[in-house]
């Protein structure tokens, strides 16, 4: 999985180039290289076969922020749809064939001797669990198709958002972005990201963890009481609806000190657990319990990896035309973009 990241951030850093001394907006080249890093890794195929794709992907999720807390009554939403239901049933079909197309492109491969198994990427595995010859086994064929639309809708969004609050962080809190940049480079020289001590990466962790911890790229998930429950002093009715927030917890002065607003990833340098006093409850980027995010790892090593190859060739700042205006739509995005200007390292040893 880590060559084909490789290939992606390679691929965008090569543009990267033009852009010496001038102006770069990162949330678009992130969500570029984000799509790609998807596809590469869990389709075997590259942004543009997934675009399509991530194209409805961008005007479903806009559909699904407008209406995420209008109250529908269920029953007449089976009867009567509102435009924006019926357009948001139109993308899912889209979405539906262009990843029906993906799968039998693959089939078709190893039906005409192409390539001799299903692949071991995500969409092989998948492939390989609906082709088992042991029936117990097999998943259905709409298992495979969800598995793959969830994977696309879910996994790139997030990646891109959590990339362009961290680099932001890192332009303006340039210290730190030394302190990383000191960190890879002891680590790695010039080399590209070896699985084996991404892991060793310490600074570069305790900086993701603080910007998601400031800016959580999913700030909560609705969640509904089945039944009664005592939650703290609160009794909470059956079939109410809530909304838990992480971005409020993260920014409690009253779990993380008078500096909670503050950029300061030395809180974490003891690791997640001590940051938070062992409280659960405190930090959750990814959510918690039975529904915690199962991309976590990827995500994870993803940023790493970008972040380690962007610093092993680019010293940042903010530009002055960046306009700070995070926008909380279920997730939180940068309204304006995210402008920096990309500097040369002075020692010119960066891989080219
Ligand atoms: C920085 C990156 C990411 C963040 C902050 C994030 C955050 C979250 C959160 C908060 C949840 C819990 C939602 C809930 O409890 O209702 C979640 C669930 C999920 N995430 Fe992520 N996610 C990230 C990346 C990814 C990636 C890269 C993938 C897949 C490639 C992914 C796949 C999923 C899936 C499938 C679930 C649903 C799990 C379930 O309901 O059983 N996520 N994510």
């Amino acid at each position: 999985m880590i060559p084909e990241m490789v290939v992606s951030v390679e691929l965008m850093l090569q543009s990267w180039k033009n852009h010496l001394e001038k102006e770069i907006e990162v949330f678009e080249e992130f969500r570029l290289l984000s799509a790609d890093i998807i596809s590469r890794t869990a389709f075997g195929s590259n942004y543009l076969e997934g675009k399509n794709i991530f194209d409805m992907k961008v005007k479903y999720s806009n559909i699904t922020r407008m209406n995420i807390f209008k109250s529908r009554f269920p029953s007449i939403s089976k009867i009567w749809k509102t435009s924006d239901e019926i357009e948001a049933d139109k993308l899912l079909s889209i979405i539906h064939k262009s990843v029906m197309d993906i799968i039998k492109k693959r089939e078709e491969k190893v039906k005409l001797g192409e390539i001799d198994n299903y692949g071991a990427d995500f969409l092989g595995l998948l492939l390989q669990a609906y082709h088992d010859v042991d029936e117990n086994r097999r998943i259905l064929v709409e298992d495979l198709i969800d598995e793959c639309k969830t994977f696309y809708i879910v996994g790139q969004e997030p990646i891109n958002f959590l990339l362009s609050w961290t680099v932001l962080l890192l332009a303006i809190h340039t210290d730190w972005q030394e302190k990383a940049r000191e960190e890879v480079i002891e680590l790695f020289g010039h080399q590209n990201p070896h699985p084996d001590d991404l892991s060793k990466l310490n600074i570069v962790t305790m900086i993701i963890n603080e910007a998601l911890r400031l800016y959580p790229p999913a700030v909560g998930f609705p969640r509904k009481c089945d039944s009664e429950l005592r939650l703290g002093k609160f009794i909470l009715p059956a079939n109410i609806h809530l909304f838990i927030s992480n971005l409020v917890a993260h920014h409690d002065p009253g779990i993380w000190g008078d500096d909670a607003h503050l950029f300061n990833p030395e809180r974490f340098s003891g690791g997640v657990a001590k940051a938070t006093s062992n409280n659960v409850a405190a930090y959750f980027p990814f959510g918690f319990g039975p529904r915690t995010c199962v991309g976590f790892n990827f995500a994870t090593m993803g940023a790493k990896i970008v972040l380690m190859m962007i610093l092993q060739r680019y010293r940042f700042t903010l530009s002055p035309a960046y306009v700070h205006s995070p926008v909380v739509h279920f997730v939180l995005y940068p309204q304006h973009g995210i402008q920096v200007i990309l500097h040369s390292l002075k020692s010119e040893e960066g891989p080219s």
